[in-house]
């Protein structure tokens, strides 16, 4: 697959740190505009070139623009006459709402090839669904949509800032790969295209449990062996629940996946890393949190947790986090109850 194509007109719904980042790349080859669901946030978009809260120190791209109305982000893709994009910057909280708007807005227009993809890394909270299910649920049976998700070791600010990145799409549709890649693939940038979306999509979710988890024992103190430990033996929880759900292993272990468990269980730009530093040096899940942070692993832990209880896979990772996040379990014995497990092959299966 090359990018050989023209450009297809690109529509991000959601301007956080992600989506403008996004938005910010795409416009450099293509027709974006960006929407924000607060005006004041698109007005500083398109007339400052500007978002303060999410990417400071940022000045965006002149080309960009941006919108409030959420109709006029919809009417601008589907004005294309040729493939168009959608790309969903909510994090996995406001996936439901934003594919259910989005396919409202789709009634009764007509469109070319039209590919959404969303870029959220979680689960949702009270029925551990992934989010390629939720986009399946809203916008699955809607005539010339399909449908992926874009992920990656990609932190935003860095991406803002014109630093290298590369990303995965994964869809089980080629053309849909393929307009990511027109869109966004070039000078700052490499998209590397997949089938795999459970894969892609576990990794993503798993791997901001798993920083969560490191955050803690670097916020203890427990020093970089520690560290090391939790990353390989997170990555092997996760290709456990990954496979169990129909993902697979070579997926976990590219940038979906140790790619992005690497940055995020090691960079400072993680948020999910902080949350766990945070509560390795005694501060309380409610006050770090007070802010309204964004950091998926939280809520992700406790849903990844009893998705693999109904499979049958242990995560022993992951019910150390919910120990210390939900039930009290002061961190220090959390480490010791994992470090006291019986011992057994190194393989991620010898589990099952
Ligand atoms: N930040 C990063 O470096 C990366 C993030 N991601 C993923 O991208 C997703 C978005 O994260 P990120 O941009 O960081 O999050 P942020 O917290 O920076 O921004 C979230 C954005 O989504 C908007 N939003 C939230 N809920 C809804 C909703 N129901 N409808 C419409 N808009 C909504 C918020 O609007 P408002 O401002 O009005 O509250 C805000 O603009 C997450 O799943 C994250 O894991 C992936 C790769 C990198
Ligand atoms: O997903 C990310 C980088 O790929 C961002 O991680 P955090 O949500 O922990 O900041």
């Amino acid at each position: 697959m090359s990018a050989a194509a023209l450009p297809p007109r690109v529509a991000v719904l959601g301007a956080g740190s992600w989506g403008t980042a996004l938005a910010a790349l795409a416009c450099m080859q293509a027709d974006t505009l960006i929407w924000a669901r607060r005006p004041e946030a698109a007005h500083e978009i398109a007339s400052q070139r500007r978002n303060a809260r999410y990417l400071p120190g940022i000045t965006l791209p002149a080309g960009l623009r941006a919108t409030s109305e959420f109709n006029d982000a919809i009417a601008h893709v589907c004005a294309s006459d040729s493939d168009a994009l959608i790309i969903l910057g909510v994090p996995v909280a406001g996936m439901a709402d934003a594919c259910a708007r989005l396919a409202a807005a789709l009634q009764g227009r007509s469109h070319a090839p039209l590919h959404v993809v969303w870029t959220c890394k979680g689960m949702q909270p009270d029925t551990g669904l992934l989010p390629h299910e939720v986009a399946s649920a809203a916008l699955g049976g809607l005539p010339g949509v399909s449908l992926g998700v874009l992920s990656g070791p990609s932190f935003a600010l860095e991406v803002a800032r014109g630093l290298p990145v590369a990303l995965t799409i994964a869809s089980t549709q080629p053309a849909t790969g393929n307009a990511v890649l027109v869109a966004l693939h070039g000078q700052h940038c490499r998209i590397y295209t997949s089938d795999d979306v459970i894969g892609v999509e576990v990794g993503g979710a798993l791997k901001n449990v798993m920083a969560i988890a490191c955050g803690i024992s670097d916020g203890l103190g427990l020093g970089a062996n520690a560290r090391a430990a939790l990353i390989t033996r997170g990555l092997a929880e996760i290709q456990r629940l990954a496979q169990a759900l129909g993902g697979r292993a070579e997926t976990v272990q590219g940038l979906t996946g140790l790619g992005d468990l690497v940055l995020t269980a090691t960079g400072p730009l993680s948020r999910n890393r902080q949350v766990g530093l945070a509560i390795g040096e005694g501060r309380s899940l409610e006050d770090i949190l007070a802010g309204g942070m964004t950091a998926e692993g939280v809520r992700c832990a406790r849903a990844a947790l009893a998705l693999g209880v109904r499979h049958g896979v242990e995560l022993p990772i992951t019910a150390a986090v919910c120990r210390v996040l939900f039930e009290g379990q002061a961190p220090r014995a959390a480490v010791a109850t994992l470090l006291a497990r019986d011992s057994r092959p190194e393989s991620p299966n010898s589990y099952r």
